[in-house]
């Protein structure tokens, strides 16, 4: 079985590649690819860097380059629903893009011709998730998460995606790669701690608390490993 993790900032990976100690280094495509094993899974793990061009490309080439069978997007989000705190996990049961814009012909806000609104995360891999918390007793949320190639810092911005998509969380990788894993038929799920409310102090929380809800979302993808 070959498992990718991807993240898209270094921060999201770097807790691990601390955790499994010893991997190979592929570069490709202006990017690295690093591929260790890990009970008997090999694993192939990037951050694709920010935005939903990047993790397109990213999760395209863990998948079609490197052969990834399963998809675990590991990271960060901002906080829509107002019961989620910073350091609160998430994960997606789906995903919509925000900023997918042809209402002037009077399709909704993120759909297109033959796409649809939301692409639903893999079932499995989310019951997995929600199986590894429970044991860990670790809270997590089963939401909708709302991606776009902004990072949403107002809370007019807030509110209009917390009611147009019913999302939970916003960040700006998640839903493309949905669109890439559903394209190519490979099972994914995203995890997500909170790092900021996506309002006016986003920017200043997202700074304070980016490394600690990174490590979060890395020790608990770990978890899921460990029950795959
Ligand atoms: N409120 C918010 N709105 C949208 N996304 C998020 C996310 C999730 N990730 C974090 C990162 C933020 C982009 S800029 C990072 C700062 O760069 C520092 C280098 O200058 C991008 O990869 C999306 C956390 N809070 C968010």
């Amino acid at each position: 079985m070959k498992i990718a993790i991807m993240g898209a900032m270094v921060e999201e990976i770097t807790p691990l590649l601390e955790f499994f100690g010893t991997y190979e280094t592929i570069e490709h495509a202006k990017n690295r690819y690093y591929t260790t094993s890990y009970r008997g899974i090999d694993l192939v793990i990037a951050y694709s860097k920010i935005g939903k061009v990047n993790a397109s490309l990213t999760a395209s080439t863990l998948i079609e380059k490197f052969g990834a069978q399963k998809l675990l997007f590991s990271g960060v989000a901002g906080a829509l629903n107002p019961s989620l705190k910073v350091g609160d996990l998430l994960v997606a049961t789906k995903l919509a893009q925000h900023d997918l814009d042809i209402t002037a012909f009077g399709h909704p806000h993120g759909y297109v011709p033959e796409g649809s609104v939301y692409v639903e995360t893999d079932k499995a891999l989310t019951e997995l998730a929600k199986q590894v918390a429970l044991e860990q007793k670790i809270p997590l949320l089963e939401g909708i998460i709302a991606t776009g190639d902004q990072f949403i810092c107002d809370g007019v911005k807030k509110e209009w995606i917390h009611t147009t998509f019913n999302a939970d969380a916003t960040e700006m990788e998640g839903a493309s790669v949905a669109v890439v894993c559903d394209a190519l038929n490979i099972p994914f799920c995203v995890l997500r701690a909170i790092s900021d409310a996506a309002d006016m102090d986003a920017g200043f929380s997202f700074d304070e608390f980016l490394v600690s809800s990174a490590k979060e979302s890395a020790q608990f993808i770990i978890a899921m490993l460990d029950e795959l």
